[in-house]
């Protein structure tokens, strides 16, 4: 395949701009889709993805595309995540190409998402060329939009496409438009080999299939690979592309993008970012900006019915095969019995992964407060992590408590800067730098400690900035802090799954109004229950949930037995996310209450 004729790019869109159905209409104009296909937005397979809007694996496309200067050419369309939790992929995906196309609603203009992902093209030295969506509309703005485009990204919009995906319009010039402006990649078909691992997942009949970009080299079915960060030999049992159903080709080339089954048992060893070699003839360097990914935040998971352990803990199996970042163990908690103690890349992963574990595998979850992983060091002079509130020694064993900072970026524009770096300053942050970059656009540069961002930050950050700001961070260091365990105690007994790690001038004010918080979501029973926030043996907060005058439900009973079955029904509903605690039923809300503390003005 001539290098000329191959154009490797990703959409960049915000949610709901119309990314899919732009792809949708790709694969039709270059007649990769039947009619009986087209039905379904085939680039967004997981119905999870389609109602949470958000693509989670990265995926590429093979095209054939006849230009007007009646060349045949190969796109390569490589789909990205669109989250910060998942922002080290969209690198490696955008690594893979040579250009990206930016789609901008034309009725609602530029969103803060997408520009952590069109900054991440601009540092991969993408070509990046806008594509205004939905001029179909009447309430678009192109103009307008336009403007915005420059001012805030600064990309020239003078020959921006204007398409409008519902009704195929533009299509054409968007084609053209790739072929034109995206340039063809570059590289020596026969140097020693070297491929970019953008994508991996387990396949249940191929074991691991990757998605890889050959920089350099030729890969062939029967080649002797190497992972160069692993270090681990395989064969290559089939190269080919997804066009979008999966095709044998008798090799990639340099600059080609394509599949690979190597029989690859483990994901582990096929990690995002990595490259492929030939075992014999070695390249000498591996390509840039290969990442170990670390989960940075873990919380419990717990079936609500203990007899679901087993069903659990196979489903979480199931994940993890297609979820390097995902990983779990056991861990018991006096409170909820036996669970998982769970590792995710942020909190949307997270929440990704509870849902996809209650509605694919049926398993009714209790999820603990999301931590991150500290650093202590005992009295006796052992370092060791601990990733949950509960495993956090006695204070009289502790020397001292790390925890994790990030270095976090903040895209706003000026009119919000003072209300992110109040924010920042609340969550302990450490200011670095702040950029003025355009006109209107800023980036704020803090140094924060992850706790603080785990907890809320993105939400609070999102509602300050009407949605405006966009976040992103990397990992840094381990800093001393003045940590300590806040407990809960209910009804005089401490409950181990609901205990928190917080800084010390925090605990007093978050301990109140986590118990005030809790009381909100405590169904009141029959009896009156404490709740009690202490740090050691010190209470520092109290509320209580009063009892129930007189037992209202026992009037319904023994009456007509259809009656009596409906309220057993929307019993059993109301229990799906109870959790027994001792004498005192929780509902999920009160574990996850610490998320909704308000912040101390
Ligand atoms: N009027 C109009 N609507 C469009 C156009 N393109 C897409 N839409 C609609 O916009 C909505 C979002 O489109 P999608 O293609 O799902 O958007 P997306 O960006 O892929 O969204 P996610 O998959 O959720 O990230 C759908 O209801 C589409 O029918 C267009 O050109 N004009």
């Amino acid at each position: 395949m001539n290098q000329k004729y191959i154009r490797n790019f990703s959409i960049i869109a915000h949610i709901d701009h119309g990314k899919s159905t732009l792809a949708d209409r790709l694969l039709e104009a270059t007649g990769a889709l039947s009619d009986r296909e087209k039905t379904d937005q085939f680039l967004d397979k997981m119905e999870l993805e389609r109602e949470r809007g958000i693509t989670i694996k990265a995926q590429a496309v093979r095209l054939t595309y006849r230009a007007d200067d009646g060349h045949d050419y190969i796109f390569n369309l490589i789909d990205t995540p669109g989250h910060v939790d998942f922002s080290y992929e969209v690198s490696r995906s955008l690594a893979a190409c040579e250009g990206a196309t930016l789609v901008v609603d034309a009725s609602q203009g530029v969103e803060a998402q997408t520009l952590a992902n069109v900054y991440l093209a601009i540092d991969e030295d993408l070509e990046v060329f806008p594509v205004l969506n939905k001029i179909d509309l009447p309430s678009a703005e192109p103009e307008r939009v336009c403007e915005e485009i420059e001012d805030i990204i600064g990309l020239d919009t003078s020959d921006a496409v204007l398409a409008s995906a519902k009704e195929g319009r533009g299509i054409k010039e968007f084609l053209e438009a790739v072929v034109a402006k995206i340039p063809p990649p570059q590289g020596d078909p026969d140097a020693p080999l070297k491929a970019l691992i953008f994508d991996s997942w387990y396949d249940s009949y191929q074991g691991v299939v990757s998605l890889v970009r050959v920089f350099d080299g030729t890969l062939k079915k029967g080649d002797r690979i190497r992972l160069m960060a692993t270090g681990s030999n395989y064969e290559v049992l089939k190269v080919g592309a997804f066009s979008p159903f999966p095709v044998e080709l008798p090799q990639l080339a340099a600059g080609e993008v394509g599949f690979v089954i190597a029989g690859i048992k483990n994901i582990q060893d096929a990690k995002v970012g990595d490259t492929i070699t030939h075992d014999l003839r070695r390249a000498e360097t591996p390509l840039e900006g290969f990442q170990e990914v670390k989960p940075m935040v873990f919380s419990g998971l717990y079936p609500i019915d203990n007899g679901e352990y087993d069903l659990l803990r196979d489903a979480m199996e199931k994940l993890r095969l297609n979820d390097s970042s995902f990983s779990f163990e056991p861990e018991n908690s006096m409170a909820l019995g036996f669970g998982f103690r769970c590792g995710f890349l942020g909190l949307l992963h997270m929440e990704i992964i509870q849902e996809r574990l209650e509605r694919e595998f049926g398993v009714d979850l209790i999820t603990t407060a999301p931590t991150v992983v500290y650093q202590v060091t005992s009295t006796k002079g052992e370092r060791f992590a601990v990733e949950s509130a509960n495993k956090l020694p006695d204070v009289q064993y502790i020397e001292k408590i790390e925890e994790p900072f990030i270095l976090a970026s903040i895209h706003v524009p000026n009119e919000f800067v003072g209300a992110v770096l109040a924010l920042c300053e609340e969550k302990r942050g450490i200011q670095r730098e702040i950029k003025y970059l355009t006109a209107n656009r800023v980036m704020v540069i803090y140094e924060l400690p992850l706790n603080e961002i785990v907890l809320d930050f993105f939400d609070r950050l999102k509602s300050i900035t009407r949605g405006y700001a966009s976040l992103d961070y990397e990992a840094l260091d381990y800093r001393e802090s003045a940590l300590v365990r806040l407990n809960i105690l209910i009804n005089g007994e401490p409950v181990d799954a609901l205990s928190l790690i917080v800084h010390r001038d925090k605990a007093q004010y978050r301990g109140r109004e986590l118990v005030a918080r809790m009381k909100e979501f405590i169904p009141r029973q029959q009896y009156e229950v404490a709740l009690q926030a202490a740090i050691g043996n010190k209470v520092i907060a109290r509320e209580t949930v009063k009892a129930l005058r007189k037992d209202v439900t026992a009037k319904c009973y023994g009456g007509d037995i259809s009656r009596k079955r409906k309220l057993l029904e929307k019993q059993k509903e109301g229990k799906k996310r109870m959790k027994q605690v001792g004498s005192v039923e929780l509902p999920q809300e009160a574990f996850l209450a610490i998320l909704k503390v308000k912040e101390q003005k």
